[in-house]
Formats: structure tokens, C-alpha cells, sequence
């Protein structure tokens, strides 16, 4: 399906792009779109008018504008699950009556984020306390996307937080914990629990040894305890109260439930104005993506650079690189919406891709990643598309200095990946150094960069809570865009459930309740490993 973008990608893959700019003064405004505040440049790219031409004929080809309508009205797309996707309508709970299974799902929607708002009020102004006062602390207990969303948020919002201080906790992993309650005052730490499920095997024991910590430091866990959950039948068993408890639908999807009930902890955090700011961002590029035409649509053109370069040059894998340390969990972040909805070899009807699905994502923020991974970018023998995003403005005006240098950096990679250095220009600096003969050639093979390596920035004044929503957003949709034109089921997630299945037989073998019946060589000898040290 993709081979007229090989063939395109195959008759420009040494074209310096560089070069672009020189025959093309206005490549830079060309290739790039922006919305309000946003400027996304793909311009360092190979893409010109022909390959967009072409990308963008493979959108209306998969009729990517129909899709999207279809997701936005409530049509059930995520057909292996019988559901409709509909995380959109959380950041647009005063929108036109949106009906699902015969219901109007704005009235419930609206009602649950005035609680919320009024429960985040009350634990802010100290209106609801716990046995010691006022909440200090909050504690998310979650995983996946009942962590990494509001996580992800939590820190890069920091300059927005007064309320109390915001926990996360999602591995199993006693360690995480252990160090987290460790300090906390049980009697005024809040424990939000935030399971779609309510059934997650990590998040229930997190959330048993949280209550038991509570209960033996003299916290009430009866009001200290609140639930964010689809199933209301598991929190009553747990015993959370109801008016504790934030219920949402089954079509919102785990990795899309930021905007709702699954932000609470980062409501408490920030407030519920700023909250109120991140909801509008989305909003504001859901509108944008629904009504942009082409080379205007933002996520439309991220998706096509993403389908670009992962089916088109074959690059297998994505770096999001943001230059913003506040930003460090959003390529966690960006993993799981990414790799968990377009991580996928079966079509839509069930049929065995003839193609490769979505890149692996990864990525860490600048500067700390030049001094770890650039090396490979820059002079490794594979091709790495690398995504920037930089704010003009940082949040500590004392501190400008320090964030002139952040975005020179940022725009000195994207600039040195596309250019790279010659073997002439690294063998005059090697005789500038003095070099000669064979090991002046020896050291400036090693200064060699092969440049043309293509990058996209995406820009903006400050991150706000608006501009975060606004992200955010544009990643889904772009997430949206790729996982149509693969013409796959971007909102399951069958991927996940084996590894649970087999971890839930191997529990009381690892215990030493039962023995490594039934397992392969290698796994009963590790069980049996564990078994004799434990
Ligand atoms: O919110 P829950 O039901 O605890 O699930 C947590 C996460 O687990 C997953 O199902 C994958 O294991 C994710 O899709 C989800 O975000």
C-alpha cells in the first residue's frame, strides 16, 4: 500500500535537504502550520510538493475527514470492543446533545466534572479534611493511562500547582510504594485510586497497602480514600464511598482518559481554572482538526510526516525530544498512546497487515539526551526522525539565560542533523589542529556527519495549560490519523492481556504454593532460581 511512497522515498534519499532551502526561500513557511500559539515545521524533512501531494492523497483516499467525523459523533470505531471513542466529548462537556446507546451522554459528563470541581474545591480550601486536617498530599494509585496521562501533566504543569502535593504511584513493584508513602502523614494524605478496571492487578494491591498504611498511621481511609473508576460495582466492594467516586464511561479509552475523572489528581494539583485551561487546549485542536483542510491541519500533517517516514523511508523508530525538563515523562507518555494504539498487525477485518504498523517511540528530554543517545542520532549508521518541541518562553524569568540556552540547543540539533559536516570541512579542522598525512585522515573520518536527517519542531510561547492540552490533542489525533491510513483498531488493546494471563498462573508458583508444572525449561528454572533465594 505504501510502495508510492518507497518510490518516492528511494529517488530523494540523497538529495541533501538543505538544499531545499536554497532553491525554495519560502520552504520554511511552505512546510510548516500553525494553530494559535503552535507552529509545527516539518520543512527539515525530505517531504516536498510531490511527496505531499502524495501523502496527502492517501489521506482522502482512506477518507481519514469521514473517520474522524465518525469518531466524533459517537459511532462505535473501536469495533473489537463494540465501543465508541468519545474522549473528545470530555473536553467539551457543554457541547450539542452527543447520543450513544440512545443516551445523551453530555448531562451525566457535565454533572461528574461539577463534582469533581466541587470535591477538588473542598480538598483545596481545606473544607474536607482527613483525620489529621487539611490534605497535605495526594496519592494517585494507577497505571497506564490512570498514570501516565495525569503524571505526565502533573510535573509539566508544576508552575501551576497549589494544592497539595501530587504522588504517583503505578508498579507493582513494592519499592515504588514504599518510597512514596514514605514520609506522608497518613492522616492527611488523600489516596485517589484510578482504575478504569478497577480490576488491575498492580493497582488493587498498590491501593490494599495503601489502605493498610493508612488504617495502621491512624489516617480514616473511609474519608481519605476516592475512586476513579468505570466499574462502581468494584469500588463499593472496595469500600469507597460514592460521593468518593468519579465514575466515567467504557468509551474512553485508558490511554485517551486524561480530560476526565482520570485527572483528578492533577485537578487537586493545579485547580480547577487551569484545569478548566488544559480541557479548552484540547478542545480548541479537536475544533482545528475537524475543520482544517489539509496542509492546514496540523495533526493531519504530523500523522502524514509520521506515516512518511515510518512506511515511506522505513525509519523504524521515532524520537519525541522535548527541551523541557518539565516535559521528561511525555515520551512515556507518548509510548503508551502511540505503541498501544497503532502497535498492531491485525487490519480492521481481521485480516494480517501487509505492512508495518506504528515505530517504536522513545525519547527523553534536551538537553540531558545530547549528552546520552544524540551520538547515534547524529553519527549511527540508521536513521532516527527526531520530533522537537521547545517553548519560546520559559516559566523562571530569572532564569532566562538558562532557557536562551535551552533553545539554542534544541535548534543547534535540528539544524546540525540536517547538515551535517563533510569530510572536507572535518579535514580542514583536523589541519587546523595540526593533523597530517594518514592520521589527519584517521581523525577526520571520525568528525564526518552524514547529515540529512530529517527532523520536525513543534513551537510554542509558553507551556500552558492550555498549550498542554493543545498537545496532547495533537498527538491523539495523530495517533487517530496513522492508525486509519494503516487502516487498523488504534482504541484496543488485545496486546496486553497474555503477559497478565501468564503472570496471574505464575503468582503462586513464584510463592512456592504450587509447583513450575506445566512451564518451559527456561521459566521453571527461573521460578525455580527465585523459589531458592526467597
Ligand atoms: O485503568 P485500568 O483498568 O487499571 O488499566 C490500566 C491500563 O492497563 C491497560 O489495560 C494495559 O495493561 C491500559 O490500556 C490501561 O491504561
Amino acid at each position: 500500500m505504501f510502495e508510492n511512497l518507497k518510490v518516492l522515498h528511494a529517488a530523494r534519499a540523497d538529495r541533501p535537504i538543505a538544499d531545499l532551502f536554497q532553491t525554495s526561500s519560502a520552504r520554511a513557511d511552505a512546510f510548516s502550520t500553525s494553530l494559535g500559539d503552535l507552529l509545527f515545521d516539518y520543512s527539515k524533512t525530505q517531504i516536498d510538493a510531490e511527496v505531499l501531494a502524495a501523502l496527502l492523497q492517501l489521506a482522502t483516499d482512506r477518507d481519514v475527514a469521514g473517520r474522524a467525523k465518525a469518531m466524533f459523533s459517537g459511532e462505535k470505531i473501536n469495533t473489537t470492543e463494540g465501543r465508541a471513542v468519545l474522549h473528545t466529548a470530555l473536553r467539551d462537556p457543554d457541547g450539542a446533545p452527543l447520543v450513544v446507546d440512545g443516551a445523551d451522554i453530555r448531562p451525566p459528563l457535565r454533572e461528574t466534572l461539577d463534582r469533581m470541581r466541587k470535591t477538588a474545591n473542598d480538598v483545596r480550601n481545606g473544607a474536607l479534611t482527613g483525620a489529621g486536617g487539611a490534605f497535605t498530599d495526594v496519592v494517585n494509585i494507577g497505571i497506564g493511562g490512570s498514570d501516565l496521562g495525569p503524571a505526565m501533566a502533573a510535573l509539566a504543569l508544576a508552575p501551576y500547582h497549589d494544592g497539595p502535593k501530587c504522588h504517583f504511584v503505578s508498579n507493582v513493584d513494592g519499592a515504588h510504594i514504599h518510597d512514596v508513602l514514605q514520609g506522608l502523614d497518613p492522616k492527611t494524605t488523600l489516596v485517589v485510586v484510578a482504575s478504569k478496571t478497577f480490576t488491575t492487578i498492580e493497582t488493587m494491591t498498590n491501593a490494599r497497602t495503601a489502605r493498610d498504611w493508612m488504617t495502621a498511621g491512624g489516617g480514616d481511609a473511609s474519608a481519605q480514600f476516592m475512586a476513579v473508576s468505570t466499574a462502581m460495582d468494584h469500588t463499593a466492594t472496595f469500600g469507597i464511598p460514592a460521593q468518593h467516586v468519579f465514575g466515567f464511561e467504557d468509551w474512553v479509552g485508558g490511554r485517551y482518559s486524561m480530560w476526565g475523572p482520570i485527572g483528578f489528581s492533577l485537578m487537586l494539583a493545579i485547580g480547577t481554572d487551569d484545569f478548566d485551561g488544559f480541557l479548552a487546549g484540547g478542545k480548541a485542536m479537536d475544533d482545528h482538526f475537524l475543520t482544517a483542510e489539509g496542509t492546514d491541519n496540523m495533526a493531519l500533517m504530523l500523522a502524514l510526516v509520521g506515516i512518511w517516514h515510518h512506511q515511506g523511508c522505513d525509519y523504524p523508530t521515532r524520537a519525541v525530544l522535548p527541551y523541557d525538563q518539565r516535559l521528561a515523562r511525555l515520551p512515556a507518555y507518548f509510548q503508551q498512546l502511540e505503541m498501544e494504539s497503532n502497535g498492531k498487525s491485525v487490519a480492521m477485518d481481521g485480516t494480517s497487515l501487509e505492512y508495518v504498523s506504528g515505530p517504536v517511540v522513545w525519547g527523553e528530554p534536551g538537553t540531558n539526551g545530547q549528552h546520552a543517545f544524540y551520538q547515534l542520532i547524529h553519527q549511527g549508521t540508521g536513521v532516527v526522525p527526531c520530533e522537537f518541541m521547545v517553548a519560546a518562553q520559559g516559566h523562571e524569568p530569572d532564569l532566562a539565560h538558562h532557557h536562551q540556552l535551552l533553545v539554542a540547543n534544541c535548534l543547534a540539533q535540528s539544524e546540525a542533523l540536517m547538515r551535517g559536516r563533510s569530510l572536507e570541512e572535518a579535514r580542514a579542522l583536523m589541519v587546523a589542529k595540526g593533523f597530517e598525512g594518514d592520521e589527519l585522515e584517521r581523525q577526520a573520518r571520525h568528525r564526518v556527519f552524514p547529515g540529512n536527517r530529517p527532523s520536525t519542531t513543534l513551537i510554542y510561547t509558553k507551556l500552558t495549560p492550555f498549550v498542554l492540552g493543545q498537545i496532547v490533542a495533537l498527538y491523539e489525533h495523530r495517533v487517530f490519523v496513522e492508525g486509519v491510513i494503516l487502516g487498523i483498531n488504534s482504541y484496543d488493546q488485545w496486546g496486553v492481556e497474555l503477559g497478565k494471563e501468564l503472570a496471574k498462573s505464575l503468582e503462586p508458583m513464584v510463592s512456592g504454593d504450587q509447583p513450575p508444572e506445566g512451564k518451559d525449561g527456561s521459566t521453571a528454572a527461573l521460578i525455580n532460581y527465585v523459589r531458592a533465594r526467597s
